[in-house]
């Protein structure tokens, strides 16, 4: 297996111009294929999630023009759902972005498809959105094992109404059912089950939404209104923001051994919860800077703190190993979700920071961190997780070197990643 070990780094300072984010890139691409009129993005991510997108899309009918360096994309909407005369098969990877808005969008579609994606994939639940499609009468089977990909899915005109749906375990369904809901014959009205997860990620979809011409009635996420009837209409251009996910690296880099990082592409308007990790770095202690068009982090002595991290479960990741460099313990609340992502990450995050001689408690939905005197050498697997590579390169701004196990699974998300996190240090 391929290794990466990164010698220690004293010092980090620059500027970082962001990829896309992965969240907006996939969103819009979808919005794009179903809207009326031809929408231009650019800044879009190029990464494996995006092209799971992108592939799936060809494979519909849906044309669109990629930029050699594929970051900028001209996608000529079919002004409403999909059609395709043959059964298909699409390969989603591991891209929840993919999998989950797609499965909606493909049910209520005139189409007969299989989903099929990664071994992890057929791995993390789905049950909840299919549940809620059934509500509509959609046709959808389990292929494998009850409630996970992968799916065959005979598309066919959904009926509407009132849909029950579970928000507990991902936003993901929620997501899924909004943007497929103005393309049906008629109203529907959404309620939430149970606590809903991930909020901000709603708040991406609704705004994307609203930029496609539909408004969304949301009464504190307990209920939603979508009118019926409607069709998405491009709004000419997109420009998707930075990934504000993969900002948290460069940031937390800064907060430990800065110098300052300025990560542009994002800002204190962005739409990306994300964003708020930098309020969780300046709650530890570190300086932050707040711009319309970027974000800036400057190192400080940094405490441990202890904080609900359920709006930002992916930047919080972040955290996780930003612990190691704080005074006394840290703790991270609420992500019960972590372990239904790309590997159980609650596990598999309180394994490798003992490995570097953290003394870590892991609960069913929490982690405390206590760091170490002195971080020790250590091979970190990755569990093909991109964001346990790239939070464990955190590590090497300690004066003891760290290996990363299987660095290229980065390329769910940040394939350029220890390339740039290279160019910071100094
Ligand atoms: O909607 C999105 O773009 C995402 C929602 C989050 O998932 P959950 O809602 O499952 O927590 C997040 O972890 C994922 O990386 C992207
Ligand atoms: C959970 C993640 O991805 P996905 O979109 O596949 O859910 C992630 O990127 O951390």
């Amino acid at each position: 297996m391929k290794t990466l070990t990164l010698q220690p780094i004293s010092k980090v300072a620059g500027e970082v111009h962001l990829p896309g984010s992965k969240s907006i890139s996939n969103r819009v691409l979808l919005l794009a294929a179903l809207a009326e009129g031809t929408t231009r993005i650019t800044n879009l991510l190029d990464s494996d999630d995006v092209k799971h997108m992108l592939n799936a899309l060809t494979a519909l009918g849906v044309s669109y023009k990629l930029s050699a360096c594929r970051t900028e994309c001209e996608v000529q909407g079919l002004g409403g759902l999909f059609h395709h005369p043959h059964a298909l098969t699409l390969f989603l990877g591991n891209a929840g972005t993919a999998m989950r808005p797609l499965t909606a969008a493909l049910a209520a579609s005139n189409v007969d498809v299989t989903l099929t994606g990664e071994p992890r994939m057929y791995e993390r639940p789905i049950g909840h959105l299919v549940d809620a499609l059934r509500q509509l009468d959609a046709d959808i089977q389990y292929l494998e094992q009850d409630g996970f990909p992968p799916l065959r899915i005979q598309g066919k005109p959904l009926s509407t109404g009132t849909i029950r749906i579970d928000g507990s375990i991902s936003s993901q369904f929620l997501t899924a059912v909004l943007m497929v809901a103005p393309l049906l014959n008629g109203d529907s009205e959404i309620l939430i089950d149970g606590e809903l997860v991930s909020k901000p990620y709603i708040d991406i979809t609704l705004a994307l939404m609203a930029r496609f011409g539909v408004t969304v009635e949301n009464q504190q996420y307990q209920r939603f209104l979508v009118t019926g009837n409607q069709c998405y209409r491009s709004p000419g251009h997109w420009l998707v923001e930075g990934d504000a996910s993969s900002a948290s690296y460069f940031l937390a880099a800064a907060a430990i051994k800065g110098g300052t990082i300025k990560v542009t592409g994002i800002g204190k308007d962005a739409v990306q919860g994300d964003i708020h990790f930098a309020d969780a770095l300046e709650a530890m202690g570190a300086t932050v800077e707040w711009a319309s068009d970027y974000i800036a982090v400057t190192r400080n002595q940094l405490t441990g703190i202890d904080r609900d991290y359920n709006a930002i479960p992916d930047a919080a990741m972040t955290i996780a190993t930003t612990a190691l460099f704080a005074k006394g313990p840290t703790v991270i609340r609420n992500v019960y979700n972590w372990r239904v992502k790309e590997t159980d990450r609650l596990a598999a995050m309180a394994t490798e920071l003992r490995k570097v001689g953290a003394e870590v408690e892991e609960g069913e939905d929490y982690l405390k961190i206590t760091p170490p005197a002195q971080l020790k050498h250590a091979s970190i697997a990755t569990y093909n997780d991109h964001r346990m590579a790239m939070c464990f390169s955190l590590v090497a701004l300690s004066d003891t070197p760290v290996t990363i196990e299987d660095p290229d699974c980065t390329a769910k998300t940040f394939p350029q990643y220890f390339e740039v996190f290279r160019q910071l240090s100094q």
